[in-house]
């Protein structure tokens, strides 16, 4: 049955309660402007039952494909092998879906056209990456490449198909090692929880077939340092960001709080930034 609104605030839905949907769930319930936290999903509601009643308006525990009847907007933030599972019932009931896992998106992108046959809409923060409101603007005219370089500490790489398949030993490495460079869509196979980032600046700009990327493991860094150079009729860019690791090493920090101000945004009378 869908739940009544209570006021005309928009009711927020968090699907995964890791590194990224814990902080988001609190900024929620610390109050963010016109927003409530309505329900939550996760895999396993034992482990997260001490810091759902630590809230001072504890969410429905719902599963994950009942999450866009208790809200206009559904937060994804589980790994990628969900977001089929949360995002399509979402955006077939007209919801809002934000969807952090976006390399997932590539093998499902028929998302987007039951999104739009529906009224629903997929929206994608610019999360760990910089600069996403540059590369927009770029691309209403013409971008000419896209090219980035991503270097993780080793502990942020540990597990990636790519280096299991390959079978590269990185846990011995004492200088930069190149693991990978092709598109951003061969990028998202190979490090499904490693380059969201490239696939949503593939996203915002000429695609993830023609943006191109490396990916190094690098004893040297302490955090997720991602390089970017983009070419355009209007305008030439670098950007860089060099994330702190959250307690999932391969996720930064303020992958969260771009997810938080994106929500800030959906109810804000002052909005900058595109
Ligand atoms: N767009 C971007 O810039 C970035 C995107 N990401 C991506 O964001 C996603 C989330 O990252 P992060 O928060 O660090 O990941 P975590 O591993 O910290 O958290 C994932 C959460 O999803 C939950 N989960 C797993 N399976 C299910 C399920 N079937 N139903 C409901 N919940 C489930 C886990 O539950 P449990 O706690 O029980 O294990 C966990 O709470 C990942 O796909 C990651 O790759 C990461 C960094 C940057
Ligand atoms: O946090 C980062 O630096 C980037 C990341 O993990 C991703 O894009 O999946």
């Amino acid at each position: 049955m869908t739940e009544q609104k209570a006021s005309n605030e928009l009711r927020v839905a968090i699907a995964g309660l890791g590194s990224i949907g814990s902080k988001i769930a609190t900024a929620l319930d610390q109050g963010i402007e016109g927003l409530a936290l309505s329900a939550v999903a996760v895999r396993d509601p034992a482990k997260h039952q001490s810091f759902l009643t630590s809230l001072r308006r504890p969410p429905k525990v719902l599963p994950i494909d009942q999450l866009g009847d208790a809200a206009d907007i559904v937060v994804e933030c589980a790994p990628s092998s969900q977001l089929r599972a949360i995002v399509e019932p979402a955006v077939k009931r007209g919801r809002s879906a934000v969807v952090v896992s976006v390399g997932g998106l590539l093998d499902n992108y028929d998302l987007i056209d039951l999104a739009r046959a529906n009224g629903g809409r997929i929206l994608v923060p610019t999360g760990a990456l910089i600069g996403l409101d540059a590369v927009n603007a770029a691309a209403v005219g013409t971008i000419h490449s896209v090219k980035m370089v991503t270097r993780k500490p080793i502990d942020g790489l540990k597990g990636a198909p790519f280096i299991v398949q390959n079978n590269i030993d990185i846990d011995n490495l004492r200088e930069p090692l190149k693991l990978f460079e092709g598109s951003a869509r061969d990028a998202a196979k190979g490090f499904p929880a490693n380059v969201n980032v490239a696939v949503a600046l593939s996203l915002a700009g000429i695609g993830p077939d023609r943006t191109q990327m490396q990916v190094w493991a690098d004893p040297t860094v302490t955090r997720n340092v991602h390089r970017i150079e983009v070419e355009a009729d209007s305008a030439r860019f670098s950007m860089g960001i060099e994330n702190i690791p959250s307690e999932n090493p391969k996720t930064g920090m303020i992958t969260a709080l771009s997810v938080i101000a994106l929500l800030r945004k959906q109810r804000a009378t002052l909005c900058v930034g595109t």
